[in-house]
């Protein structure tokens, strides 16, 4: 069975294709800065070279299209016609209280994650752009929905619910829900893996610092708390998004700046973060460049991105009484060696013995960044969203 799988995030779309029957990677890429003024697609079909181009793609409809297209290229294609996909798994970051586990699209699958588009302003939308994009070009195979929610479903109730009348969670479903968890389940798994323990015994800080980031407590495989609550809006300082913020600023912003509900929402979401702190950019790449030269304000962006990040961890490791491992992962985890760097010298009070060295040496594979005596482990695990998905869709296609 030939899995695509496509990965809808904020400002990228990923995608790869999967061939079941033997755990193959047929192709797989990746189209960043959508809505930026040059998007990059790369394309990496399986024994061909890598294609690379740089062009306006605003939006994920556009770059479904283009992906599809180059699967099927005559020259870098890796199939003959988009008919060879059996099925198509998606990620989708909002799935609510309603699913605890991936599931086949229908129409009422279709209209719940419609309805949950407020709780996930800026990725619900993308995910079904890519449901439709895949309905009009391959009418007739299955699509499966893999939820970010789903693996946050075990938290407890002290973790999920807010301090605010119940009524808002009875009647309006208003707790935390989180998200990345199919990443934090994946790098859960591989840490266990990596280390050569069983996963019930292993108390997991799970970082997953992307465009979107947020950090996972993982108990004996559990997730037991997680930083982004209702939406991917709270918890760490992210590429635009405002993390952690005392909700009042919220009203009083609106009531001084005579703001609307959806432009309080844009701010928050779209305009705050790095972006607005650095003056520069959403990107991490650039943000660091530009603090490296000396500039100012990309040097306060960090520096609250860091401190934030690391009170996390500490109160993470408090929430589960201890941690054995703490793990990078996703755009800035895998690859910034001096965001790492910056979060783990100051972690000497968990017990971290940081190995500088071991940081700075290549990427795209799993590695441990602590030294050998350190009483915590720190690890750099690359996410593979995709392959969680293509097995959940596998699974569910092949029951069908
Ligand atoms: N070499 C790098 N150094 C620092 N940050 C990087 C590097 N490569 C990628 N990033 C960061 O990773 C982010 C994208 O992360 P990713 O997990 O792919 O995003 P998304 O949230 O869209 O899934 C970019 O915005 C950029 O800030
Ligand atoms: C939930 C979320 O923020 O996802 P991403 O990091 O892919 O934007
Ligand atoms: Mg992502």
């Amino acid at each position: 069975m030939k899995v695509l799988v496509i990965n809808a995030g904020s400002s990228s779309l990923k995608y790869q294709l999967f061939n079941m029957a033997n755990n193959d990677v047929l192709a797989k890429g990746r189209v960043e800065r959508i809505g930026m003024d040059s998007a990059i697609l790369v394309h990496e079909p399986k024994d061909k070279e890598e294609i690379k181009e740089v062009s306006e793609i605003l939006e994920h409809t556009t770059a479904i299209r283009k992906v599809l297209d180059k699967l099927v290229d005559k020259q870098q294609g890796v199939l003959v016609s988009i008919d060879e996909i059996d099925a198509v798994g998606h990620r989708v970051v909002h799935g609510g209280e309603a699913f605890s586990g991936s599931v086949i699209v229908d129409d009422s699958v279709k209209k719940e994650i419609t309805r949950l588009i407020d709780l996930a302003p800026l990725h619900n939308p993308a995910a079904l752009l890519g449901l439709s994009a895949v309905q009009t070009n391959m009418p007739n195979v299955p699509n499966v929905f893999t939820f970010d929610t789903a693996f946050h479903q075990t938290m407890p109730k002290s973790a999920y619910m807010y301090a605010i009348p119940t009524i808002f969670y009875t009647k309006h479903k208003v707790r935390r829900y989180g998200a990345h968890g199919t990443s934090h389940l994946y790098v859960g798994e591989r840490t266990a893996e990596f280390l050569g323990r069983p996963i019930e015994e292993l108390k997991i800080i799970s970082c997953h610092i992307g465009n979107g980031a947020s950090v996972t407590a993982i108990d004996g495989g559990k997730s037991v708390d997680t930083s982004m609550g209702m939406t991917p809006l709270e918890g760490l300082m992210m590429g635009t998004r405002s993390g952690d913020i005392d909700p009042a600023v919220v009203t009083y912003a609106m009531g001084k700046e005579d703001l609307t509900v959806s432009e309080a929402n844009s701010m928050l979401n779209k305009h705050s973060g790095l972006l607005a702190i650095s003056k520069i950019s959403s990107d991490m790449r650039e943000v660091t460049e530009a603090m490296e030269a000396g500039d100012q304000n990309a040097q306060l962006a960090f520096d609250m991105y860091i401190y934030r990040l690391r009170k996390y961890i500490g109160a993470y490791a408090a929430a589960m009484d201890g941690v054995d491992a703490i793990v990078f992962t996703a755009g800035v985890g895998e690859n910034s060696v001096v965001v790492r760097e910056a979060v783990c010298t100051k972690l000497n009070f968990l017990g971290v013995e940081f190995d500088s060295e071991r940081n700075k040496t290549g990427r795209g594979f799993d590695k441990r960044i602590s030294k050998d005596t350190s009483k915590v482990e720190v690890l750099v695990i690359p996410t593979n969203e995709e392959w969680m998905i293509a097995r959940d869709t596998f699974e569910l296609v092949s029951k069908k």
